[in-house]
């Protein structure tokens, strides 16, 4: 107990700002951008706040599709690179509210779709953030992501002074304040804004933003998180919303690989996995993760959502992270493990929830 309170005492106290409605942000007047008629006044000073979209308000944004009313909200010009599961209907959404969208993937022939819808394609990175107000970026990894940015081409040298980039992308902290660097010596601003929810969310527009960096492009952006979300934080320094996303995504491939092993001893045990699972969503530890991929994954199939490789990646950045700051993650390492054993069984691109072939193959040889 005395060990707990040392550690949360380090801490700086998080006050977290809700507003139940958009337009009511109940203690900041700095951030009335959706609703200038509603101005509220900063209760304690913070730099990490939370805004939860008001169904209300996201439907009279979203039924606002190619009116020129958005563009009272954001009128400038938006870039979008990386076309991958996430990022196609991250777009798409964007351009269906009457935006003016413009994009690249390095597949050109992957984003068909868009072309489709009249979103032009820039020729390279640089031409889009040379050309676009806001670019956003929904790359792989690390590795991408820093050749996007900063590579020849890169976001970076098309930058220029008053544009901003906001990477939306799972990556570490160091990666993030790498091409926050970048983007702010070649005079550009930068956020960070990983997402948590996954294929439906973002097709849904229900995605939670994690976003940390630069304020005012967080207030420029912000209606345009509100399409692609449902909530979002802004969480101080650069390098922050890339942790909490790692937390975040660190539990979520934990419970993953717990999940895959109470499924398969269920089986064992001679019970029905499908019971366990409605079990599980009556009681305290219910979550729509389990519902949503239990009943495939007692089928053996895995519908790619969130790949395995990206949560693997994300396993093992959590794990960097971790070792940052010195603290034992044995829970996380052994998922780890695990989601390595179920890449070299070739699964990489199938959802995450294919863990649990790791385990059948564990328990196949034990
Ligand atoms: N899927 C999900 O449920 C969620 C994913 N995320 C995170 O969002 C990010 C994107 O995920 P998702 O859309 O699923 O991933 P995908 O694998 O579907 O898409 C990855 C994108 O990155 C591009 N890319 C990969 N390598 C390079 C490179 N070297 N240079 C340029 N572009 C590259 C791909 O281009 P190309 O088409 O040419 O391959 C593609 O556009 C990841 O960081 C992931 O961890 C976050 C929340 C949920
Ligand atoms: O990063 C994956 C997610 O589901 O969130």
């Amino acid at each position: 107990m005395a060990q707990n309170t040392r550690l949360f005492s380090s801490i700086p106290p998080l006050s977290i700002l809700r507003s139940s409605e958009k337009c009511h942000h109940q203690s900041m007047a700095t951030f009335s951008t959706f609703c200038p008629s509603n101005p509220v006044s900063l209760s304690r000073p913070s730099s990490i706040f939370h805004h939860r979209c008001s169904s209300r308000f996201l439907n009279r944004i979203r039924s606002m599709s190619g009116s020129s009313d958005v563009r009272e909200h954001f009128g400038g010009s938006i870039g979008f690179l990386g076309l991958g599961i996430m990022g196609t209907p991250m777009a798409m959404n964007l351009c269906n509210a009457g935006f003016d969208v413009k994009f690249w993937n390095r597949t050109q022939g992957k984003s068909n779709q868009l072309t489709e819808m009249g979103i032009k394609y820039m020729s390279n990175p640089a031409e889009l953030a040379s050309t676009c107000d806001v670019t956003f970026a929904m790359l792989a990894d690390p590795e991408s992501a820093i050749e996007v940015a900063c590579g020849i081409n890169g976001v970076a040298s098309g930058i220029s002074a008053g544009k901003g980039y906001v990477d939306m992308s799972t990556v570490d902290v160091a990666t993030s304040k790498l091409i926050s660097e970048k983007i702010k010596e070649n005079g550009g601003l930068f956020l960070e804004a990983p997402v948590s929810g996954s294929k439906k969310p973002a097709e849904d527009g229900q995605l939670i933003f994690l976003t940390a960096g630069d304020l005012s492009l967080y207030k420029t952006v912000s209606v345009l998180l509100d399409v692609m979300g449902k909530s979002k934080y802004f969480l101080g320094e650069v390098g922050n919303g890339a942790s909490m996303k790692l937390i975040v995504n660190m539990i979520m491939g934990s419970m993953m690989a717990s999940f895959s092993e109470g499924l398969l001893l269920s089986k064992k045990a001679g019970l029905d996995p499908d019971i366990l699972i409605k079990v599980l969503s009556e009681g305290a530890i219910s979550t729509p993760m389990f519902s949503m991929k239990g009943p495939s994954m007692v089928q053996s199939t895995y519908p790619t959502a969130f790949p395995l490789k990206h949560q693997q990646k994300d396993m093992r950045l959590a794990l960097g992270l971790a070792d940052t700051v010195s603290q034992p993650m044995p829970v996380a390492v052994a998922a780890n493990e695990l989601y390595k054993a179920a890449k070299a069984q070739g699964l990489s691109d199938h959802d995450f929830s294919a863990v649990i072939e790791a385990l059948k193959s564990e328990l196949a040889t034990s």
